[in-house]
This record gives structure tokens, sequence and C-alpha cells, in this order.
């Protein structure tokens, strides 16, 4: 272990503990500098109660287990804790110093904490010998890499490790020269001597011999051009294409609706090109709306519990998930337990994103090999065949080692077709780290669709959400100029065409935070930008309610039919022509159709003006704003940059409170804590 800071001795609580009630001591006190939650200190206080014998070790393991969790880990990695806290913690200097104190007290070595756990009760022994009597935590992982878990998330990690083992072990048989076939009649036919693998038309061949397939690509690679010519494939090798029944989902409102406009699109496109071939419209009808994970698995209000479970499965031979980046683990597991076994199911997504906020990295994790592609000689014989293409060679295994099951199943699209220009070069600089890059064409702002602004003060970014810069005009002005043309006493549809429009406007520009609290954060923007509008005669805010406030729901709500992450405006309610001014509601548009829910009901939203890199994914806007607050914290990371980045269609400013901030975030990557690698790496009932 090293500790390289200095202990400042004024900070950090001085207690070093030796008995449980002095480490449970210590653990409230970080609670109340803000080291650990409240919640953190009192579960390793639950712990004491359940085991009088309990070590402090077991508490402290306990409190930092949790902690990590709220943080989106899956397990506490004992390992690397020892050795790295500071990376693992990412805490301050401060709180660094008062865990060396703490830590002088603990066991020394990894053989010692792992006694130290498994002497308690309340901690089952997954690799060992140990009696599964439900014990709250679950040690997990070999001897030199154990892991501790709340069993909650050892139970999830379990189940998806298994059903990707089984769902990826053995190729549903196809016929390599029906699929090619296929693949050139939908992709067009590939040319003798092209030069360029083409990977859509592997990863619709992979797909077609899988229960479980990925696509993973960066923004514009064409994931959804893929899954839709995947879908005609399947649908063209179908024995009973009638029955088929075909699923698309994603983990938000904003998404599906995306997914949904895409994949019909492309689906219309190719029938042009087809014609009868293909009887592409039955597909469609076929496939009905795309829906919230949440909806398609029946989510009900209060409890975690969905409709469709592994005793009810769902409907479904084809599945299609898209931003599946964004799908935590408890959610990955739910899914997954619902599928029938004969199903198909096909993972869209961006690996290098922002994980779910909830925990887990299930699309990072699944992800592994998907860069290196480490395909097996039989899938290269296969791909060969299927797509009259050979797999160029670094991306095969060496031959004697072993080829990864899932990676049989994974592809990754390697060129964008639609982020070409600066933003793309900016993506792809801040993705590989190379920060003299992504300091470059920010400073040059290539044609004005870049830009950056130093600002040392956060009213600095508000005449980007009132007016926007050069180059970017897109604004808040721009919705609210268009809600100004409200078409009184119009009909019903007139009305409709004008809540689209002001949706749609709004949907043009976007404030993006690293984190939620403090005058940078969602919350402190959203005041500020609420206040400039205003100041600028655009916007009247009286009290919660009022027209023209942009929300975002924060709670999923079945009942209401609406989803954590859906954006909507209030506006008035429309009413058939002659009759009065209806009561405020707001509107959500899930592609052109609209819902719309009245103000009084929704009781867990927000202003949406600003919002959290996280909660935009799966969205776009014209003009996109980042922005980097004073403190680099631990939030601040690559995928952070890089997800906001990837936001951005036409223009992208970068706001950063300090210099160095971008170089700061772009050298911290992401590293969640999770056994789901190992656990399909060595097998999943370790
Ligand atoms: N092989 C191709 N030939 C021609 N056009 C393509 C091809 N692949 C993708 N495109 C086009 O490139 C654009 C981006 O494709 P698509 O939307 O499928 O990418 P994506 O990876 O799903 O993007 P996002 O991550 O933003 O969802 C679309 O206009 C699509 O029609």
């Amino acid at each position: 272990m090293s500790f390289s800071v200095e202990l400042p001795v004024d900070t950090a609580p001085a207690l070093v503990p030796a008995t449980v009630a002095d480490t449970l001591q210590t653990l409230r006190q970080w609670s109340e500098v803000g080291w650990l939650r409240r919640l953190d200190s009192a579960l390793a206080v639950w712990v004491a109660d359940l085991d009088a014998q309990a070590e402090p070790a077991l508490l402290v393991a306990t409190a930092l287990l949790t902690h990590l969790e709220g943080r989106g880990h899956t397990c506490l990695p004992l390992a690397p804790l020892l050795q790295r806290p500071a990376a693992v913690l990412g805490w301050s200097a401060d709180a660094l110093s008062a865990l060396e104190l703490l830590w002088a007290v603990l066991p020394s070595t990894l053989s010692g904490w792992r006694a130290a756990l498994l002497n308690s009760p309340v901690v089952y022994d997954a690799a060992g010998l140990g009696q599964d009597t439900g014990q709250p935590l679950v040690l997990s992982g070999a001897v030199e890499a154990p892991r501790l878990y709340l069993r909650r998330y050892w139970t999830y990690e379990q189940a998806v490790a298994q059903q990707i083992a089984e769902r990826t072990a053995v190729p549903v048989p196809v016929e390599p020269a029906m699929v090619r076939g296929w693949l050139d009649r939908l992709f067009g036919a590939t040319s003798v001597g092209e030069a360029t693998f083409g990977w859509q038309k592997l990863a619709c061949a992979m797909a077609l011999r899988g229960r479980l397939s990925v696509i993973t690509g960066g923004p514009g690679t064409g994931k959804t051009y893929t899954a839709a010519r995947l879908l005609a494939l399947l649908f063209a090798v179908d024995e009973h294409p009638e029955r088929l029944r075909v699923a698309l989902a994603a983990p938000t409102g904003k998404a599906a609706a995306r997914l949904k406009q895409s994949i019909d699109a492309a689906l219309a496109g190719l029938h042009e090109r087809l014609g009868a071939t293909l009887n592409l419209p039955m597909l469609t009808q076929r496939m009905g709306p795309a829906r919230t994970l949440h909806a398609l698995l029946g989510a009900r209000p209060d409890t975690r519990q969905f409709q469709y479970h592994a005793g009810r499965l769902l409907d479904v031979d084809v599945l299609i998930v898209d931003e599946a980046s964004m799908v935590h683990l408890e959610m990955m597991a739910a899914l997954l337990a619902a599928l029938p076994a004969s199903a198909r199911v096909i993972f869209l997504g961006d690996k290098d994103q922002l994980a779910s906020v909830e925990a887990g990295a299930v699309l990072g994790d699944l992800c592994r090999d998907a860069q290196a592609g480490r395909y097996s000689a039989e899938t290269a014989d296969y791909a060969q065949a299927a797509t009259g293409q050979s797999l160029p060679v670094e991306y095969l295994v060496p031959s004697g080692s072993a080829a990864p099951p899932l990676a049989q199943h994974t592809v990754m699209l390697r060129e964008s077709r639609r982020f070409v220009g600066p933003i793309g070069q900016l993506a792809l600089a801040v993705n590989t780290g190379e920060v003299a890059a992504a300091r470059r064409l920010l400073a040059h702002g290539t044609a004005q669709v870049l830009w950056r602004l130093d600002a040392s003060d956060a009213g600095a970014i508000l005449p980007l959400a009132v007016q926007g810069r050069p180059g970017a005009l897109a604004c808040y002005r721009c919705y609210l100029e268009q809600l100004a043309q409200r078409p009184v006493g119009g009909s019903v549809p007139e009305q409709e065409d004008w809540v689209r429009r002001v949706l749609a406007e709004f949907e043009r520009f976007r404030l993006l935070c690293a984190v939620r609290e403090g005058d940078w954060g969602a919350i402190g923007l959203n005041r500020a930008v609420e206040r400039a509008l205003q100041r600028a005669g655009l916007l009247h805010p009286r009290g919660e309610w009022y027209l023209g406030r942009p929300v975002m729901v924060t709670r999923n709500d079945p009942v209401l039919g609406v989803f954590n992450g859906d954006i909507g405006i209030t506006l008035p309610a429309i009413q058939e022509t002659g009759r009065a001014a209806g009561s405020l509601r707001v509107y959500f548009a899930d592609g052109p159709q609209l819902r719309s829910v009245g103000v009084s009901r929704l009781a867990h939203v927000e202003t949406a003006f600003a919002m959290t890199v996280h909660k935009s994914q799966g969205s776009e806007f014209e003009h996109t704003v980042l922005v980097l607050p004073p403190q680099a914290g631990p939030v601040l990371s690559r995928e952070l940059v890089y997800t906001g980045i990837t936001r951005a269609r036409l223009a992208f400013t970068l706001v950063s409170a300090q210099p160095g901030l971008l170089t700061a975030a772009m050298q911290q990557r992401t590293q969640r804590a999770s056994g789901l690698q190992d656990l399909l790496q060595h097998g999943w009932a370790a």
C-alpha cells in the first residue's frame, strides 16, 4: 500500500480504532464529513448488530463496499483496495490520510482480510466450501483476487454471466451460402479485392447464429443501419416470417423512439431497393412501437419486480436493445431472465460511453474483446463463407489460444459515416487520450463547429443558453420564440403541430453538466438559465409550474406512462376550437406521437435546461455545451467528456472553469469494479 499524502491534523478525524465501537465511531465521523454516505456507516452498524464478534476489518469493508456500490461499482475488489486505495476510492487527500490511520490497525495482508471477513457468519464464501444460508454479504473470486459483494449484486452478476455463457456456448447452425446471398442483397455485393473489411455484414452474420450478440461502435458507425438489415435477414431466413415476434427496446423513452424511427426509415429504404423480394412492410408492422426496457418488462409501481420474469417469459423471438451502455446490472439480469431460451437478443451501444448511473458497466464488460476481435479460426471460416471476405488476421486469436465464446458473438463497427467532421475528430482524440490533438482542435475552433470558453464564473455560460454563439445559433431562445407563436383558437391538429414544433426546437440545444450540485452543476445552472431567460423577456416563470418549463422525469411511473429520463415541456392543454384555454400539461414526444400528463400528477420531475451528461445518453442536440466544473473530482473522466461531445450534431462548445480540466478529465479513465469479466472468462459458478 502506498499513501503519499501528509496527514493534515486539523481536518482528519484523529481517532485510531482498535475496537468495534471505535471503528463504528470512525465510520460515522467519515459520514459526517461526507467521505462516506450515512447509509454506508449505517450498514456497518447493521452488520455489527448481526454479528457481535464482527472484526473491525469487516465493518470497514462493509461501509466501503456500499460506498462503492453507490458510485456504480458492483463489488469491493480487495486486492486493488489494499494496493491502490486512492485509485479505488477516488478520495481526497484528507480522507486518504484518515484511511491510512485506520489501516494501521487492520490486517496488513490480503489473506488477513479474507480471514477477517470469512470468520463472520454474515459473509458467504462463494469460492470456498462455505454453506449458503442466505448471508447478506458474499466473498467471491479467486484467492488472490477476492471481491466482496452485497448479495443482491452477486446474484445479478452470477445470473447475467450464466445467461451469457448459455446463450453463446454453441452457435445456432446456419447455411453460410444462403446468408451470403442475403447479405449481398441487403448491403450490396462485396467486390473482389475490396480493401476495407465489411464489419456490418459480419455483425449480421454473427448475430444470425447467436442467441445473444453485441454490436458496438461509436456514433454514426451504422449500428441501427446494421440492426435494420439484421432484422430483414432474420425475416428472410425464418421458416414462418409471418409469425416472427420482433421487439425493439431501449433504456429511455427518447432512445426507444429514436431507435424505432431509424429502423423504420432504414427498412423503408431497403423496401424501395428490394421491392417485393421481401415483405418488409409486414416486418415493420410486426415490430410495433419501441418501448423502454421498463415498459417491455412490465414495471410495476413501488416494486422492483416486473410482470415478465423467469416464470413468465416475454412473448418475443427477436429483441433489439439500443443504447445498451445505459443498461445496468440489475436491469440486464431481469431482461435476460425474462427472455425465452430460443429468443435472440442483440445489444447495440457504444462501449466507450459512460456506464449506467446505477451499478454495473455491463456493456463495457461484455465488450472487453471488441477492439481486439479475438475471433477463432472457426469464426473466421464462417465469416469468409458468409460475407465473402477474410477477417484480417490481427483480429484472430493466436493459434493455440482459447477464443472467448462471447467474442464470437461481438462485432465492433469501426467506420463512422456521420461523425466525420471536427466533432468526430475531437471525439476520437478524447477517446484515445490524445490530449494535444484535442486541445489543438478546440483552440482552432474549427470552422466554428468547435468552441472553447474558459470561464471563471458560471454566469459566463448564460449567453450561450439565451442567444447561442457565432456558428451555433441553436439555443433556448429558439423554442421560446416558437412557443410565442401559439395558434390560439386553432384546430386540434394545428395545436398538436405547434406542440411538436416547440418540442423539436427545444431539442436543438442542451447544457450538459458533469455534476448535479453547485453553481456549475445542473441544479444551479437550471436556476441561472431560468432567470437569464426571464431577464431576456423570453420566459415568465410564476411558481413551480409555468408556461414553457422544460422538465425531465426522474422516476418511472408506468401508470402515468412516464419514465426516468423522459423530457417534456409545460404547455396549455390542447382544446377543441372555441373552448377556453386549458390547464397546464407536460407534453412529451415519442417520434411523431404526443403524450401529455397534467402537471399536478407529475411529482418526480426536475427542470431540464441543464442536465447531467449521464442523463443525456441516447440523445443528440444540434448544439451541445459541456460544462466542466472547477473541482476535477472522480466524476470528471474521459468517458464523461467523450459522451458529452458525441451528443453534439452540428456544434460543440466546451466550457472549462479552470485551465487543465480537459487534460485532467482525459487522463482519468472510469474503472468500475465488477466481477462479470472474470466470470465470463473463468466460469460463472465462481
Ligand atoms: N453501410 C452503409 N452505407 C451507407 N450508409 C450507411 C451505412 N452505414 C450507415 N450508414 C448511414 O450512416 C448514418 C449513421 O448510421 P446509424 O444511425 O445506423 O449509426 P449509429 O451507429 O446507430 O449511430 P448512433 O450511435 O448515433 O445511434 C445513417 O445515415 C446511415 O444511414
